[in-house]
């Protein structure tokens, strides 16, 4: 079952497009992550996604209704984090909640319960404004999703946290995921994508450049794998001699061997007992959106 369809979807700013006609559809239970730089495009392409922005081109339809016109049958059934700094000021984390699933005709103690699941319990009496930036993103996302809705939207719900509190939040938003809801997140962060989506679109400029597994977007990338011997057990020439290896390179961690031919190499590896302290690097999301743009991304 698809719970979003794209069709066409286009939105400009003046001169500027800001969404290119994008297409995409996105099944029930899926987490998709919509991964791009600065003004590519996402926060854009998801509003009109919501229903709140509407699109100069191109439909939309959320399980299975239309977004715009603003449809209020979706509202109970989707939930949108909003920006920490939207919370209503000078409310406890609590009553934040509590606010929030009042306007759902959620009960307090869902509206509690939820505050649990995020790891904010000892924080319910606490002003939003003395919140930390992980708390305050946990505490927003706590709110999108306190009625329960079918389909989820994050818009970068780990921008601006320090690495373990990203990694703590992840934990957090696998779960939402696995308790069947739909989930699409917008992020800077290319392993905040490979690991925690299904599928991931790839946005440069408006576009949808392309959108798939991390893992096909990896493969489809035909990078060599590089397998790295810890120093010494192994020469240059020695590695330059297995079948399979294309280049050979020497670096402070030991010896590289290019290949594409990894399965080979490494069985080389094993049969020569060298396997000790190797390491083995494939392309990343990095590498792919170098290949589809030609340069570097910048978050
Ligand atoms: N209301 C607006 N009026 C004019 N231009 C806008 C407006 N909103 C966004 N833009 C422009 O459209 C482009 C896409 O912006 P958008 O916020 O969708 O990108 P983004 O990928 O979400 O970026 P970020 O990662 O920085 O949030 C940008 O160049 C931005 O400056």
């Amino acid at each position: 079952m698809t719970a979003i369809h794209v069709l066409g979807l286009t939105k400009r700013y003046d001169e500027l497009t800001a969404v290119d006609d994008v297409t995409l559809d996105v099944g029930v239970g899926e987490f998709v992550g919509v991964l791009g730089p600065n003004g590519a495009g996402k926060t854009t392409l998801l509003e009109m996604i919501e229903g709140l922005r509407r699109p100069d081109a191109g439909t939309v339809e959320v399980l299975g209704e239309a977004v715009w016109p603003r449809n209020p049958r979706l509202q109970p059934r989707i939930g949108v984090q909003l920006q920490a700094s939207s919370f209503f000021e000078r409310l406890t984390a609590r009553e934040q909640i509590r606010t929030f699933a009042s306007l759902y005709g959620v009960g307090a103690a869902t509206a509690d319960g939820w505050l649990e699941r995020v790891g904010l319990g000892d924080k319910a009496d606490t002003r939003v404004e003395a919140l930390s930036g992980g708390q305050a993103q946990r505490l927003s996302i706590a709110c999108a999703l306190v009625h329960d809705p079918e389909l989820v939207f994050l818009d970068e719900p780990t921008a601006a946290l320090d690495p373990q509190a990203r990694r703590n939040l992840w934990d957090l938003l696998s779960s939402i995921n696995d308790s069947g809801r739909t989930v699409v997140l917008t992020t800077h962060y290319m392993d905040e994508a490979e690991i925690l989506c299904d599928r991931v679109a790839v946005m440069d400029h408006g576009r949808i450049l392309q959108f798939d597994t991390p893992a096909a977007l990896v493969r489809g990338l035909d990078a060599p794998t590089r397998i790295t011997v810890a120093p010494g057990a192994l020469t240059a020439a020695q590695a330059g001699a297995i079948a399979g290896v294309g280049e050979v390179g020497e670096g402070p961690d030991g010896v590289v061997l290019v290949t594409r031919e990894p399965a080979a190499v490494l069985g080389a590896l094993a049969a020569g007992q060298h396997l000790d302290g190797v390491t083995v690097q494939t392309g990343t999301l990095e590498d792919v959106f170098l290949a589809l743009t030609g340069r570097e991304y910048r978050a």
